[in-house]
């Protein structure tokens, strides 16, 4: 098991590419088994997100090859074998192998998923919206049974705005009879990005974007080429790094329409910044102001976000609150930056971060992936050695982390962890 050492508190300078978006590529790569045929999957991140799902497509029968991010899914010989544990708890995603398994096969069995542990993550949408779809479903011994003579459209509303519940009877329905509609229905980009590979596979679907969308099923869906978007929240995490202790960085390979929140708030902060079309600069941020910010489902604040940008607060001018309305506890980075002499205290579902403060380099533990976000941009930014451990949780999400960063100059590297540092960690 390894660890990250990161010697902070130099300034970062120069350009970060964005890989291709987590939440897409975690749903794109289910939606493949709906096909009769190869479908490619372009500028698909590298991280164990995408490994895992590579690998439980391969385990029901698919031929999957995966080079330079370029992954081609043959699913003409995939069979409907039960995926009961293991694998499926190592990410929150493999949820969408019930959505797309339930409607190629109309028969499907999945362990309930893993992911972050950020307060109670239900999936009782999903399975409300498979239901509505025809389906009859079953929660055993920690696993969904889901079976169905035949899937028909239905009229679903959720009664919580969720992507996964989005997507899933999306995906449940390309290849029902008739037709489909989610009202209420999330709205984020990468909803659009997963319409947009079904509808190039010959799915029927109106209205991805928006909250009410139209499926109206087919019989067959066959494969196609696939360039997937980019990942809006890695984006975002470079960006609020730049502002955090860059001098002068220029984030590339971004859709600026997906990161409005993030960029109003940066500028009501005072952070120096540039928006072209497919590029973010930030300049050198000397003063920053606090902002309170709220999390909010899209187009609102990412809660994906929240934790980086807590850290970005420490270092403005003031007092700020910061609320995450989508999940109970999302705040356990919290207690990793006080040990980094962070001055911030959580009152129920807000922390109120004081400012400025010299963050100072100490050992701590990422509990979930956008918890080690947050720790990595303290890393850099504080005076001294940071080690971070933790990193399943950081490779799940961030591809080549450590050769992005050294290429803006940060002194940054992974390291064996000890025997004894392993014990400790059992231990904590
Ligand atoms: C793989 C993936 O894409 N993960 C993202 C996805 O997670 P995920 O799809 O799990 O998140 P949802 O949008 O479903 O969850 C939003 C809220 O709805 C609640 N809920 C959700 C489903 C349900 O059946 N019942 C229910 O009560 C959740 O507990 C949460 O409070 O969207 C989240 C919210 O933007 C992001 O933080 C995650 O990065
Ligand atoms: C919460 C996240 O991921 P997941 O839903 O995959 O656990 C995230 O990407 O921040």
């Amino acid at each position: 098991m390894e660890k990250l050492k990161i010697a902070g508190g130099y300034p970062l300078k120069g350009t970060i590419k964005v890989s291709g978006a987590k939440n897409s590529a975690v749903a794109l790569i289910p939606a493949t088994i709906l096909a009769d045929s190869p479908v490619t999957i372009e500028g698909l991140p590298e991280i164990s997100d995408v490994l895992t799902l590579q690998s439980l497509l391969e385990e029901i029968g698919g031929t999957v090859s995966f080079e330079d991010g370029e992954m081609r899914v043959d699913p003409s010989e995939m069979i409907s074998m039960p995926l009961p544990s293991g694998k499926v708890k190592k990410l929150r995603a493999s949820y969408y192998l019930m959505g797309a398994m339930l409607g190629r096969f109309k028969k499907a069995a999945i362990g309930l998923p893993g992911g972050c542990h950020l307060g109670p993550r239900p999936i009782d949408q999903h399975i409300k919206g498979f239901e509505a779809l025809g389906a009859e479903v079953t929660n055993e011994q920690g696993a969904i049974y889901l079976r169905a003579d035949e899937l028909r459209g239905a009229r679903i509303y959720l009664d919580v705005v969720s992507v996964g519940a989005t997507i899933n009877i999306m995906l449940a329905a390309v290849r029902a009879k008739g037709r489909t509609i989610i009202e209420n229905a999330a709205k984020e980009p990468e909803i659009i990005d997963v319409a947009t590979l079904l509808t190039n596979m010959g799915a029927k679907i109106k209205g991805a974007g928006t909250d009410v969308i139209r499926i109206d099923g087919v019989e067959e869906l066959s494969g196609c080429r696939h360039t997937i978007i980019p990942d809006r929240i890695e984006a975002g995490t470079y960006m609020i790094l730049a502002a955090a202790s860059g001098s002068g960085v220029l984030i590339d390979n971004v859709i600026p329409l997906h990161l409005e929140s993030l960029i109003a708030k940066l500028r009501e902060m005072k952070v120096p910044i540039e928006v072209g079309a497919e590029q973010v600069f930030i300049g050198k941020a000397d003063h920053i102001n606090s902002v309170d910010i709220k999390t909010l489902v899209y187009p609102g604040f990412p809660t994906d976000l929240q934790q980086p940008f807590t850290t970005l607060l420490t270092k403005a001018e003031g007092s700020a609150v910061v609320t995450d309305t989508i999940y109970s506890a999302r705040f356990k980075h919290i207690d990793e930056l006080r040990r980094m002499n962070a001055n911030i205290k959580v009152e129920g579902r807000s922390a109120i971060v004081n400012g400025p403060i010299q963050l100072q380099g100490a050992k701590v533990k990422a509990s979930d992936l956008r918890a080690g976000a947050a720790l990595v941009i303290a890393g850099l930014l504080a005076e001294g050695i940071t080690e971070v451990t933790g990193l399943e949780h950081i490779d799940r999400g961030y591809s080549n982390l450590v050769e992005k960063l050294e290429g803006l100059g940060a002194t940054i590297w992974r390291e064996k962890m000890s025997a004894e540092e392993l014990e400790q960690l059992k231990s904590s």
